[in-house]
């Protein structure tokens, strides 16, 4: 298996409160891979670890093949974080030109990915309203359409379909599963939604700052005799209780 992300050894505290301890991942490409967990496990950490925005206290981090943090790799990742980082005072168009004008495409690349991005996340018709007033849930769905602005080889999304209607939700996975099977593309995806880990080729079950079990959901549902994951869930949870 090629591996996207290879992640040894990995620990970090925050003052004296540990938050990782001792992580050993791979992620292969091609896959979608999931982590879930209780609030506070260290899943935001873990993934921003990967993008480079958070140190590691020790342990190291490759991605596509480098050693993170590195500058050209992030040219290849998009990246979706959890609170949103947007211009308030630009339109959802404007945000998504200046975040296109920082990777390499041309003009009528540029012009195309941006109608893709919109058109995935139902934006098209308000993409010249300032994002100052959008909706929640409208901030979220033109966080992803950044997300995917370059074509990204490989896709972290930090809890993507918060705040988005199961309509949209739906289509949007449709879109992420599409973008795996038919351009090979690798995704990593925090969810507190179960039937979104479903969906995952892989789940990593992360608590107090360790990956308690991880497989297909398939293996998990097995491995805790499981009718589905929220059940996966709790019983890992008492298990180390
Ligand atoms: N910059 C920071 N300074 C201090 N503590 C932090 C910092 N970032 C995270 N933490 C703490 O680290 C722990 C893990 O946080 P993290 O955001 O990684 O959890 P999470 O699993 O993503 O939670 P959620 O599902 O609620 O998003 C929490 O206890 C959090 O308070």
């Amino acid at each position: 298996m090629e591996a996207a992300v290879v992640m040894e050894h990995i620990s970090k505290q925050f003052g004296k409160k540990p938050v990782l301890n001792d992580i050993r991942l791979k992620i292969g490409k091609g896959r979608i891979y999931g982590l879930i967990g209780p609030s506070g496990a260290g899943k935001t950490t873990l993934v921003k670890m990967m993008v480079g925005m958070e140190k590691t206290d020790a342990g190291t981090v490759h991605v596509l093949g480098e050693k993170m943090p590195d500058l050209e790799v992030l040219q290849h990742i998009g990246y979706m974080a959890q609170s949103d980082a947007l211009y308030m005072q630009l339109t959802g168009k404007e945000n998504l030109k200046f975040f296109a004008s920082l990777y390499k495409m041309g003009k009528a690349e540029r012009h195309e990915r941006i109608a893709y991005a919109a058109g995935l996340v139902h934006l098209q018709d308000d993409l010249n309203k300032k994002v100052s007033a959008y909706s929640g849930g409208m901030k979220r769905r033109l966080s992803l359409a950044i997300a995917l602005i370059q074509d990204p080889e490989l896709l972290i999304l930090d809890e993507p379909t918060v705040g988005i209607d199961p309509e949209l939700r739906a289509s949007i996975w449709d879109e992420l599963l599409r973008l795996k099977n038919e351009e090979g593309k690798t995704m990593i995806v925090t969810t507190h939604v179960m039937d979104e880990a479903e969906k995952c080729d892989t789940v990593a079950m992360i608590r107090e700052g360790k990956i308690l079990a991880h497989g297909s959901p398939g293996e998990l549902k097995a491995m805790y005799e499981a009718a589905d994951l929220n059940e996966v869930f709790l019983k890992a949870g008492r298990a180390v209780q």
